[in-house]
Formats: C-alpha cells, sequence, structure tokens
C-alpha cells in the first residue's frame, strides 16, 4: 500500500515514516512545515509541502501518489496555546480533517488511521483509562481530538472508510538524536531545561491523591506509538469495514518525583526539585488500560522510561551541545 503520513515532518510523524518504511511500506509526507522540520524526512521518501486546509493541493497529491491509505498526525498540539487560541485549534484540528476525509473519501481511499490523545479523557476517576471511559476534555486541545474522532468514525459509517483513532498517551524519547521532539512543552525536555539552565526541576504540586503525591502518567517510547501505527495501518489495510478505538499506552503508571529522580539520574545533572503550585486543569492520575490494542493490533509497547529518558537525553545534547560539558 502507499501510505500518505500528514504531519510526517513532526517529531511522530517522522517515527512513524520511519517505522513504516522499515515494514516496506510505502510512505509519502503531506506537512506544512508550521512546527514540522523537512530535515527530519528520510531520502527516498517523498515530501509534499501542503495544509490539510487545502482541498486542492489534497486532490493533487492522493492522486499523484496512488495514496491507499492516510496516517493523519498533522495538527497543533499544545494544550495552553489552545486555551488562548480555541479557533486557531479548531480551524486546524477539526476543519482541517473534515476537508481531508473530504479529499480522501472523493479519492476512495480505504484506510484512514488518526492521531487522537489521551487528553479526551479529561479527569478520569479510574486506576486504568478504557476506550469506554467516558470522555470529558478539559481543554480545546482535547475537545478537537474528541470531534475528530467522531468525525472519523462518522465517515467511516458513511463512506465505507476504514478507521483507527489512536489515543497517545504521554509520548517521549527518540529512535535517534536527531529525530527527537525539539518542543518544551512536556515534562522531560522542561526538566532537562531546568537542569541544564543551572536551575531546580519543579514539580507541579505534590498533594495530590497519589502514592507520592505527584502525578502519575503513562509514559510511553515514540518507537512503541511509531510501531502501533504500522500495527494499526496493517490490520485496517486487511480488514475493510473497521472501526476500531484504542488506548496507546503501556499500563504503568509513573510519578512527576519517580521521572525526575530518573531523569537526575541518567543526565548526571543531581539537583533538588522544587515544589510549586499545582498546574490548572492537571489530572492526578491518567494511566492506559493497554488490552484493547494488544487484542485488536497485537501490539505492545516494549521500550522502558529508562530508554525515554536516555534517547530523549541524547537528542536534546545534540540540540543543546553546551548541556553536555555540565
Ligand atoms: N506529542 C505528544 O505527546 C502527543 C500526545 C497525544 C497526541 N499527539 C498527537 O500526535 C500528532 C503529532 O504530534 P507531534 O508531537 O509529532 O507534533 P509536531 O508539532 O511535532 O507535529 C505536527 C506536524 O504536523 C504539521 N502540521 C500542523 N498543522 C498542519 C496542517 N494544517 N497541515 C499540514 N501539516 C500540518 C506540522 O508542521 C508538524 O510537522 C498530533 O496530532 C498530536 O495532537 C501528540
Ligand atoms: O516542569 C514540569 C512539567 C510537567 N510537570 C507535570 O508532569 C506531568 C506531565 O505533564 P506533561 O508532560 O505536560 O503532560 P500532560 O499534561 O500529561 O499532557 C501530555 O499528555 C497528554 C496525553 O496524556 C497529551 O494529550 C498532551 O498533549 C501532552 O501535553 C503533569 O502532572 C505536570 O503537572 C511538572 O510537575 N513539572
Amino acid at each position: 500500500m502507499s501510505w500518505l503520513i500528514t504531519g510526517g515532518a513532526g517529531y511522530i510523524g517522522a517515527h512513524v515514516v520511519r517505522a513504516m518504511t522499515e515494514a516496506g511500506e510505502r510512505a509519502v509526507v503531506y506537512d506544512d512545515l508550521s512546527t514540522g522540520i523537512a530535515g527530519r524526512v528520510p531520502p527516498g521518501v517523498p515530501l509534499e509541502a501542503g495544509s490539510t486546509l487545502d482541498r486542492g493541493r489534497l486532490d493533487e497529491v492522493l492522486a499523484g501518489h496512488g495514496i491507499t491509505g492516510v496516517v493523519h498526525l498533522a495538527a497543533k498540539k499544545q494544550v495552553d496555546e489552545s486555551v488562548d487560541r480555541p479557533l486557531h485549534y479548531y480551524r486546524e484540528n477539526v476543519e482541517g480533517l473534515r476537508v481531508l476525509l473530504e479529499a480522501v473519501t472523493a479519492a476512495g481511499v480505504p484506510s484512514f488511521v488518526f492521531s487522537s490523545s489521551a487528553a479526551v479523557y479529561g479527569m478520569p476517576d479510574v486506576d486504568l483509562v478504557r476506550e469506554d471511559t467516558p470522555c470529558a476534555p478539559m481543554s480545546p486541545y482535547g475537545e478537537t481530538k474528541l470531534a475528530g474522532e467522531w468525525l472519523v468514525r462518522a465517515t467511516g459509517r458513511a463512506a465505507g472508510l476504514s478507521t483507527a483513532s489512536l489515543r497517545y498517551f504521554n509520548v517521549a524519547g527518540a529512535a535517534s538524536p536527531e529525530l527527537a521532539d525539539t518542543g518544551v512543552c512536556n515534562l522531560v525536555p522542561m526538566v532537562f531545561e531546568r537542569l541544564t539552565g543551572g536551575a531546580a526541576p519543579r514539580v507541579f504540586g505534590d498533594d495530590y491523591p497519589t502514592p507520592d503525591g505527584t502525578c502519575v502518567r503513562d509514559y510511553i517510547h515514540v518507537v512503541d506509538v511509531a510501531e502501533a501505527h504500522v500495527a494499526a495501518a496493517r490490520a485496517l489495510g486487511t480488514r475493510p469495514g473497521r472501526d476500531l478505538t484504542l488506548n496507546i499506552g503501556r499500563g504503568e503508571g509513573v510519578s512527576v518525583r519517580e521521572m525526575i529522580d530518573r531523569i537526575t539520574a541518567i543526565t548526571g545533572h543531581d539537583r533538588p526539585a522544587t515544589v510549586t503550585a499545582r498546574r490548572p486543569g492537571d489530572p492526578a492520575r491518567v494511566v492506559a488500560s493497554a488490552d484493547r490494542a494488544a487484542a485488536e493490533l497485537g501490539w505492545k509497547a516494549r521500550h522502558d522510561v529508562q530508554d525515554m529518558i536516555t534517547s530523549a537525553w541524547e537528542g536534546w545534547v545534540r540540540q543543546h551541545p553546551e548541556a553536555a560539558r555540565h
């Protein structure tokens, strides 16, 4: 099959391209390079510049490359920014998806994989979040992902499109230093930034109802996330008429304190963390039940938190060579 990977120049998208091509699938990247980096797209994989809002350009690329499946990662992903700019997020993430689905159904492409997020759950009051746990997103970003799932499912049913929405939990790590995330909006890079800048890492609240009082999350290596896409693409490609919604996590909760302790041990920057006020909107615990993905796709995460932090650190040092000298 020939897969169009939207957002393939982004952090996760570039890993998906790598995994798909290593698995022998043909990949074409479609990206507006708003946050993506052209150099992440490997030689031999065509990079088509364009926005998901541009129907004409999508028609041209879908037909020009004989696309038979789409993996849609292109989106804006910053929770805070989505609170300040909801219209921008709805336009890019929901309208962009609607236009893409119009192009996909018009071209008769049969398979569609969508990047969703654990952000759809909001503040789940359960130990392990299952796909049928009620969704109550806490931010416009999470809302756009839930609305995106609805759009994907409804279009799939109406147009006979086989679909999968993959709800990633907390993604970290890199396959190689040059593919590492360049943003500093998640715990791991935020702690790297503080430590290498000579500041104490911050714990946003230690009075949560969790074993050590800090928030618990389900961290997953980006290489495992990418492999889940290969498994989903294959599942849709071989079995038409599917409608999958799957958690992509490890099913293991790790607290902010545990993460910071591991980061200081791995980086050698040993500075005690400072506890600050809670960050508004943070749920105490969000950990996946990963059973459905295992049953439907035969996929299971293979990498642990040690791998995530070590590989993310190698990427950080590459982007900030001065960090290694401390
Ligand atoms: N990083 C995470 O922790 C996480 C967690 C859950 C879900 N997700 C989802 O995974 C996907 C990829 O996230 P990422 O971390 O790689 O982010 P990223 O910003 O690195 O990648 C997004 C890519 O999409 C491109 N893009 C954005 N808007 C576009 C548009 N309208 N048309 C064409 N291209 C566009 C960007 O240039 C970029 O290359 C997103 O859909 C995000 O919501 C990410
Ligand atoms: O310097 C820091 C940075 C973060 N945190 C805490 O670390 C945890 C993880 O934070 P973060 O890495 O920002 O992830 P989440 O807020 O859990 O959200 C991420 O994971 C979601 C999926 O679970 C995605 O949807 C979001 O896009 C993505 O930002 C939270 O409890 C934060 O309060 C700190 O204590 N100190």
